[in-house]
């Protein structure tokens, strides 16, 4: 069927060309001297729906149904939620035909184009919902704000209110999944993280794959995973959709839109695995979550007050940190770039992650070449006291922090970056942390390095996890070992970090004063890893970066910092839909 449509149409007593080109729908108001005046354009991709009648969905819906009369909905950008990243809200017009034939060509061609062109659009989904996420707030903001949008583009759900932890996950790893396109949650980082477990587990189970074992190349899971922000931290929602906003998360999942992201297995000794893809952290963050488990009646807070409590407690822990370095001709997580919707360095990795495909961003490929293809390099290793040592295989941007963890991170480059800071002064680390409030490099102080991996290491020195507590502070025996250690390790590996390291020792003898009225109690010698919001019950891991392992309804950030009024948001409209046809 040939898609193009062009007509004369009505909306009130203004007339309007529209036409329909397959790829576009846009209607231009025609003044009495047949002039155009102004054009919308809107992608048949983010045509939302197609009614006939006069269709309202505020505050519920209503049809008056005449019969020369059609209503489409769609995507209309806007700016706020902080200075990145686009709010989506619905768009509606309502045309008059001048028949009702033409009317009826209008939705079938409009109907048969999104079919077309978006086939990723879900039917039916599964959604669960987390009543105790955030503030609270899941089951209203679903109900209020999402429900309605999924009940227009035509979607039917099966909701399920979790009532227990965990439930998500094993209804994804046990139940019958069929005629599911994808799995909706309603919460924050650790109920995506409940879907992550469930579907890479259940997909691994289906392909007669060992999940447990670090060598086996994990098969990407064929249903995408939808986020609707409802949660305290929400950076995976905000790092792949650059706004956390139920209703924009809403739309991407309408349209069908498909986003592939990296996830970092985490396996310790005993084979247990987990999965990664926000913030893989042992030190500063982990004891802030533990502390945080604490105050979970807080809501979100409880972070920033137990960020405060662990910051003033003032720990560093010993360490061993081996990593196979990615690339570096690729991409450097240093290079100031940044991942946005459309990513050139995402979607050249989707041809070297999936070679063998004919459609480049296919799911059903073959997986297993990612690493026989790949040449292994060295791994390289590092000892001594860290403040902190992170791995995560995106951004992770989110409210605290809007430019992330590691600003020029990628979603789906199939690696990951380490952040190792090494101990130093309070002072110091304060700068290092925030920095990550601003556009200021945190990355370019002397006790802080970034690697672009494909895998990590950790463990602990041995006789350090028997060790219950510690003297801390910049003047025990202890400290001095550590970083010995440190000093001796990296310059044993070649890098200039010894000169830094030296500096540090000089550094922290000038904040004597400040450790003494901080450090006089025990602490610790071992930390705990924050794996995406949960304590894992191991210190010893290896980590491997599976390259787009899962899919998300989201197409990445659109860069919205330039828009300020509402011209150059149209503009910026116009932009976004350029370079979604890129
Ligand atoms: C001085 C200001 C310092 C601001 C430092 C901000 C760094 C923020 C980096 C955030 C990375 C977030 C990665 C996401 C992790 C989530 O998967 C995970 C689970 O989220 P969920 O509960 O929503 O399910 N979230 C977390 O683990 C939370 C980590 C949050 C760390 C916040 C740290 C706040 C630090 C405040 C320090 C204050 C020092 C004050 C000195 C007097
Ligand atoms: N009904 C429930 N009761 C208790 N815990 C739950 C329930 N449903 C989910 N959880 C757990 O709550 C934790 C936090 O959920 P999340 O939605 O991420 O909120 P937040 O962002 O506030 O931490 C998750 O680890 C999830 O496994
Ligand atoms: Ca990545």
């Amino acid at each position: 069927m040939d898609l193009g449509l062009e007509s004369s149409l009505w909306v009130g007593n203004k007339r309007y060309r529209a036409v329909l080109t397959g790829w576009h729908f846009k209607w231009t108001e025609v003044d009495k001297k047949n002039r155009d005046k102004k054009t919308v354009l809107v992608p048949v991709a983010e045509v939302a729906g197609v009614e006939e009648g006069r269709v309202e969905i505020l505050p519920q819906k209503s049809v008056e149904d005449t019969d020369k009369d059609f209503t489409v909905f769609y995507v209309k950008r806007s700016s706020g939620g902080g200075s990145y990243g686009l709010l989506w809200r619905l768009g509606r017009i309502q045309f008059s035909c001048a028949s009702r034939v033409l009317r009826d060509q209008w939705t079938k061609h409009l109907r048969a184009a999104l079919k077309t062109h978006s086939p990723l659009r879900p039917h039916r989904l599964l959604v669960f919902i987390n009543p105790f996420g955030g503030k609270k707030k899941g089951r209203q903001i679903y109900h209020s704000l999402v429900a309605p949008l999924f009940e227009l583009a035509g979607i039917s759900s099966h909701v399920i209110v979790t009532e227990r932890a965990n439930q998500a996950r094993d209804h994804l790893l046990k139940k019958d999944l069929t005629g599911f396109d994808g799995v909706v949650c309603v919460g924050g980082d650790g109920m995506f993280s409940e879907l992550l477990h469930g579907l890479i587990g259940r997909t691994q189970q289906e392909a007669g794959l060992c999940e447990n074992d670090p060598a086996v190349a994990l098969q990407p899971c064929p249903l995408h995973i939808g986020i609707i922000p409802a949660g305290s931290t929400d950076c995976v929602c905000f790092a792949t959709v650059g706004v956390v906003d139920p209703v924009t998360s809403a739309l991407h999942i309408i349209i069908g839109d498909s986003q592939p992201l990296d996830v970092c297995s985490v396996h310790d000794v005993s084979a247990q695995v987990r999965y990664s893809v926000s913030l893989l952290g042992y030190g500063f963050y982990g004891d802030v979550l533990a502390e945080s488990e604490k105050h979970r009646w807080m809501g979100p807070l409880r972070y920033d007050y137990s960020g405060a409590v662990v910051y003033l407690s003032n720990r560093s822990y010993s360490g061993i940190v081996q990593y196979l370095p990615a690339d570096p001709l690729l991409s450097s997580p240093r290079d100031k770039t940044r991942c946005l919707a459309g990513c050139s360095v995402c979607s050249r990795s989707t041809e070297r992650l999936f070679p063998h495909s004919s459609d480049s961003g296919s799911l059903y490929s073959s997986h297993f070449s990612q690493f026989s293809t790949d040449s292994e390099g060295e791994w390289v290793s590092v000892e001594g006291r860290f403040r902190c040592v992170s791995l995560t295989c995106m951004s992770s941007s989110c409210a605290r922090s809007p430019l992330g963890l590691s600003p020029s991170a990628h979603l789906a480059d199939g690696t990951g970056d380490l952040i190792l800071v090494w101990d130093t002064h309070p002072l110091g680390f304060l700068k290092f942390l925030y920095r990550h409030t601003s556009t200021q490099d945190q990355f370019d102080l002397p006790f802080v390095e970034v690697h672009r991996v494909k895998a990590v290491r950790f463990s602990v020195p041995s006789g350090r996890e028997e060790q219950e507590y510690e003297e801390i502070g910049g003047f025990s025996s202890e400290i001095d070992e550590g970083q010995r250690e440190c000093v001796d390790t990296v310059s044993r590996n070649g890098s200039q970090q010894h000169l830094a390291q030296r500096a540090m020792t000089s550094e922290r003898k000038a904040a004597t004063p400040f450790l003494c009225g901080l450090c006089c109690k025990k602490s610790p010698s071992v930390s705990v890893w924050n794996c995406d919001g949960e304590i894992l019950p191991f210190t010893k891991i290896v980590c491997k970066i599976h390259g787009q392992l899962v899919r998300l309804y989201a197409r990445g950030i659109e860069d919205g910092a330039a828009i300020r009024n509402s011209e150059e948001r149209d503009e910026c409209q116009r932009i976004c839909i350029l370079n979604s046809l890129k």
